[in-house]
């Protein structure tokens, strides 16, 4: 198998381009975006991005936790030439990033998910659609051409609306299902709440129930021709929903690819989903946005992968900025890492180019981290890389 050319290319691409007086579109420093998308949007859409839950001390332990952890470099390993492909539940990606699912993408962009799954296919990398998009099912998978896709699920209240969306994904080419259960109704969020700013009451956010014949039969109006009545059904449809452990199943009839559960954090928990014949994990507190005054998301991975690292695909998200953090998550046993906010700033500040820009910074980034701490393949990567401080 020939070593695919580097990440970190993308390195001497930036410095060459400064021959011709060339600089990259906005930083390339992850940890920056949030400061310069702050500067573009509006207070509501920033807000509704940027913010976390309540006080905001859980996405700022998601931060602490992984600067706790640092990395131990390694001398004359002969890491010059690094291979970070993987595969994950049958799915195959050029290095372990996944774009997590991120609802309302239109709000900082008019081409939304579009060009985000257009970014995500030029790369290869794998995206996850939210049930919350702002564009179809359709319209993504085709943006997304033969790009690898996986599908999120927010479980609705009504069988038959779950069922018609799961076919639909189906249809679209979406190979694995993930199922968010950390989000069944919106946290406090002072941020929206401040600006009393929700996308979805302006119907941001509400394309794939929109379009769905399952969702619109019971509707004496198309979405189009009354918004109130369809934002009525879609709250009680996704907010406050009740589901438990025990319906499950009902997702393994009606889905034929790999199920995976997103917000898992109690080792309790990741062992029930081992138990219940799921296929994988995501180690995730949603970027901080529910729990207030919740651990850090990293904080959690160890003793997950301790309990069902055998047992399931366990994936991490909430707080990764950087290729340091990429690093660190592998390193403490995930398998893939998946970012959220960071693309979506390089989507309000740049459109498709500005995600892959993004992107293509957090390869090069996680590429050079390797080479220079020692590690010329992922299953190099050990708790033995780091040290908790
Ligand atoms: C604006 C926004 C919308 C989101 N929408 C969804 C969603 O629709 N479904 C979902 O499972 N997670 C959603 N998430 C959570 C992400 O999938 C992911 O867990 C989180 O963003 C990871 O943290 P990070 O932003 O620090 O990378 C959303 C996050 C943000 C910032
Ligand atoms: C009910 C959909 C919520 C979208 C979401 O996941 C978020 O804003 O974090």
């Amino acid at each position: 198998m020939s070593t695919p050319p580097p990440f970190g290319a993308y390195q001497s691409e930036i410095y060459l381009q400064g021959l011709a007086d060339v600089v990259p579109p906005f930083s390339t420093d992850g940890t920056r975006l949030d400061d310069l998308v702050r500067e573009r949007l509006e207070p509501g859409p920033y807000g509704y991005v940027a913010g976390g839950a309540g006080s905001g001390d859980t996405m700022r332990n998601n931060r602490e936790a992984l600067r706790r952890w640092q990395i131990v470099p390694r001398m004359l390993t002969g890491a010059t030439d690094r291979d970070l492909r993987t595969s994950v539940l049958g799915t195959s990606m050029p290095a372990p990033i996944m774009l997590a699912p991120v609802g309302v993408q239109s709000i900082v962009h008019p081409e939304g998910e579009l060009a985000t799954a257009r970014a995500a296919a030029e790369l290869g990398l794998p995206m996850v659609m939210s049930t919350a998009s702002s564009h179809t099912i359709e319209e993504v998978a085709a943006a997304n051409g033969s790009g690898p896709r996986w599908f999120q699920l927010y479980w609705p209240n009504e069988n038959e609306v779950a069922v018609s969306i799961l076919d639909r994904a189906k249809a679209a080419g979406f190979t694995t299902l993930v199922v968010t259960l950390d989000t069944w109704t919106l946290a406090w969020r002072p941020h929206d709440l401040d600006q009393s700013y929700l996308p979805f009451i302006r119907g941001v956010g509400t394309a794939i129930p929109f379009s769905d014949p399952a969702f619109c039969a019971p509707l004496a109006a198309s979405p189009a021709e009354d918004l109130n009545m369809a934002v009525l059904r879609w709250v009680g449809m996704f907010t406050g929903t009740d589901r438990r452990w025990d319906d499950l199943p009902f997702l393994r009839e009606h889905w034929d690819g790999p199920i995976v559960l997103k917000g898992i954090q109690h080792v309790a928990d990741a062992r029930r989903a081992a138990e219940a014949g799921m296929d994988g994990i995501v180690v995730s507190n949603h970027g901080g946005r529910q729990v207030d005054g919740a651990i850090g998301s990293l904080d959690a991975l160890p003793g997950i992968v301790a309990a069902v690292g055998d047992r399931l695909a366990v994936l991490f998200d909430s707080g990764v900025r950087t290729g340091a953090d990429v690093l660190k998550a592998l390193a403490l046993g995930a398998q893939a890492v998946l970012v959220g906010r960071p693309y979506v700033y390089g989507l309000a500040l740049g459109g498709q180019d500005g995600v892959k820009h993004v992107l293509r910074s957090l390869l090069a980034e996680l590429d050079l981290a390797m080479a220079l701490s020692g590690h010329s393949s992922l299953d190099q990567l050990t708790p033995d890389s780091l040290t908790h401080l």
